[in-house]
């Protein structure tokens, strides 16, 4: 099994990497920073051990190999096409596997049914179905499904989880509101709500800041890191590598439909790779204490 922390992955491609720039001092009113690169990462919450993912002929996802760990948020991150959402949804089950295991603490999640995979992991889908016509409470009561005896109606507690993960998505004035009425940005905002009533071990974004603004962006991320400290273990599709960066803790690389590098974002994300794997040029700067990248065509 690879180990969290390793560099590279992968022997599709072989990426360098370079040492970790020393720790920026923290920012007043910053959000929380990830760990430091050289503190330790915990057990991985989530083995990936050789995925092959196939639709007809297309090979999607060949030999992915990686460990996500636990109560951490980890970014996958990649160009179009690399395979990202194609990942995620391997992981919940919504695609079939040609080959490979995924372990969630040690388990391997296939031999799960349904309801009890539900129990552990929730996806956000990056374009979850949204002209349903149906009220927004009871969309993110969808979430109790797994929890509930099979035939049983909500309870208080449902109604509770329900109502507090609205409040922690920001989506709790939405209630009473038909969904399919509602922006793209709202819509996110309660797909999430009911991903979280889901209450998951395992959290999985596909791109979870598309359709929010710049302040909703950085809300869905920052509680993306409070879900990890409270022990949640989340796993992120991201496009943009400056949130990955800032915000996440270890990032899987995807490019070809293989990881081709994993580690702390400091150590991965540096100029070199994001140039090889984007094909654009890039670079590493260190701006008011933060790493930024900046990026141009190549
Ligand atoms: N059912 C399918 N049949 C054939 N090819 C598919 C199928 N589903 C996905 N693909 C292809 O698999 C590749 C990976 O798709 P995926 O959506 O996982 O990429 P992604 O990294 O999430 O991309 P994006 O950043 O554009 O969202 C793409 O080239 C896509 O066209």
């Amino acid at each position: 099994m690879t180990h969290p922390r390793d560099v590279k992955l992968g022997a599709r491609r072989q990426l360098r990497t370079e040492a970790s720039p020393p720790s920026p001092p923290p920012v007043p009113g910053a959000a929380p920073s990830p760990p430091d690169a050289a503190a330790p990462l915990d057990v991985p919450a989530l083995d990936l051990a050789g995925l092959r993912v196939s639709a007809g002929r297309a090979v999607l996802l060949d030999g992915v190999d990686g460990a996500v760990p636990a109560g951490a948020v980890t970014a996958v991150v990649g160009p179009n096409g690399a395979g990202k959402s194609t990942l995620l949804r391997a992981v919940v089950g919504a695609v079939p596997l040609d080959a490979g295991a995924v372990l969630l603490s040690g388990r391997d999640l296939g031999t799960l049914t349904r309801r009890e995979r539900a129990r552990e992991l929730a996806l956000v889908e990056q374009d979850a179905p949204a002209d349903v016509s149906r009220d927004v409470l009871d969309v993110v009561l969808l979430g109790r499904t797994p929890h509930r005896a099979r035939w049983g109606a909500d309870s208080a507690a449902d109604l509770a989880v329900a109502r507090g993960a609205m409040a922690r998505t920001g989506a709790e004035a939405l209630a009473g509101r038909d969904f399919a009425t509602l922006s793209g940005g709202e819509r996110q905002r309660v797909h999430l709500a009911r991903a979280l009533a889901q209450e998951p071990a395992l959290l999985l974004l596909d791109e979870p800041t598309n359709h929010l603004d710049v302040g909703a962006q950085l809300a869905v991320l920052r509680l993306a890191r409070d879900l990890a400290a409270d022990g949640v273990t989340v796993l992120a599709a991201l496009h943009d590598l400056n949130h990955a960066l800032r915000f996440c803790d270890h990032v899987l690389v995807l490019a070809g439909g293989t990881v081709v590098a994993a580690g702390h974002p400091r150590e991965v994300l540096t100029a070199d790779l994001v140039s090889d794997v984007y094909g654009v040029r890039a670079h590493r700067l260190a701006v008011a204490g933060r790493d930024l990248l900046v990026l141009d065509p190549a």
